[in-house]
């Protein structure tokens, strides 16, 4: 007989992990969980019940708000605010944090960001969403939590995840010691233990990349493309172009198969596409744990100091020699030199 291990008995176990822990890490991990158990619910009768479609209104960021963005938003905001574990979300569709007064949570140190659903794009085509959460500890215990305590650099995070809304529902988390990840095993209605220490190829043959773009993009980003295109045997190119559309789906791949995932710059997006608080550093944390990398091109996302809630960066993330050779296209382009690799 199987044994399963289920996500809260996970989290539990791992608690020992950590002298100081109290248990509210592992109950914020928890409330999270039982959020996107909800959301997933109505994901997977998407087109049977009113949760397709625009919502009619837009958030912070001009965006047109699908109804199942304000929907995980408004389940993952009730599980944090009534979990007690929660002081402060910083929420995607919400130009401002949301500071949480309750008497449950008058003691809680830990701070949310979060993209409750993410591949808005993809909800109404039946296509893989996701939801991206990542979590800081309060800087002080002195006074209300402040803005300045939630906009830490990606490297104080004290755990960060995604759930993938696909053909299966998986949560994948770190809490800096290792990924692993869980699969919705419907039938128990629990996240079971299936991908234990996940360890992401160091290299790789899947590039990802909206080249509907490709003219706006850096011309060092242009050179990596054509590198991915050109015939050559023994570093199996031409490699294989996988576009999701969205970023959770898209990391996802690459974290089991290998690959890099990048959104650089462009012209309608001159400082790139993807959150900082809430996509990028989450994302960049999880792949660093499992043995990649993340950077904007020249610096660690994760050693990027925020200024505001909603800032962009352009990310290139996956397998650590993918990204390093894409650095080195961006470096030489800078310096006007010519990459090696490109006209074989
Ligand atoms: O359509 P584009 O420009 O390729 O952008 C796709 C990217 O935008 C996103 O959909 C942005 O996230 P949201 O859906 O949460 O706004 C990413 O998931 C995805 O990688
Ligand atoms: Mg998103
Ligand atoms: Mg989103």
């Amino acid at each position: 007989m199987t044994t399963v291990t289920t996500l809260g008995q996970f989290i539990i176990e791992k608690q020992a992990d950590f002298p100081y822990a109290k248990g509210e890490l592992s109950r914020l991990l928890r409330d999270i969980g039982i959020a996107a158990k909800i959301v997933n619910r109505e994901v997977n009768k998407a087109g049977l019940v009113d949760i397709l479609g625009d919502n009619g209104t837009t958030n912070i960021q001009g965006e047109g708000q699908k109804k199942l963005d304000v929907y995980a938003d408004e389940q993952f905001i009730s599980a944090l605010r009534s979990g007690g574990e929660c002081c402060v979300v910083a929420s995607e569709e919400h130009g401002d944090c949301i500071f949480i007064h309750s008497e449950i949570s008058k003691n809680a140190k830990y701070i949310v960001c979060i993209d409750p659903l993410d591949g808005s794009s993809n909800i109404d085509v039946n296509v893989s969403v996701g939801t991206i959460f990542s979590i800081y500890r309060r800087t002080t215990t002195e006074g209300p939590v402040q803005l300045k305590e939630v906009l830490q650099q990606g490297v104080c995070q004290v755990a960060a995840g995604y759930v993938v809304y696909g053909s299966s529902a998986m949560l994948v988390y770190t809490t800096g010691k290792g990924v692993n990840g869980f699969t919705l095993d419907p039938s128990i209605g629990e996240f079971c233990l299936s991908h234990p220490n996940m360890q992401i190829p160091r290299n790789g043959v899947i590039y990802s990349i909206n080249e509907g773009n490709y003219i706006k993009f850096p011309q060092g980003v242009k050179d990596y493309i054509k590198y991915c295109q050109v015939e050559d045997q023994i570093t199996q190119r031409p490699f294989i172009s996988r576009y999701v559309g969205s970023m959770v789906a898209d990391i996802h791949r690459n974290l089991i198969k290998g690959g890099i995932f990048l959104y650089p710059t462009t012209s309608s997006h001159p400082k790139g596409k993807l959150r900082l608080m809430y996509e990028c550093n989450p994302l960049a944390f999880i792949v660093e744990q499992a043995g990649g990398k993340a950077t904007d091109g020249y610096c660690r996302i994760l050693g990027i100091q925020p200024e505001s809630l909603h800032q962009r960066t352009p990310i290139f993330i996956g397998s650590t020699e993918m990204v390093e050779k894409v650095e080195e296209f961006i470096r030489l382009s800078s310096e006007q030199k010519q990459p090696i690799g490109v006209n074989d």
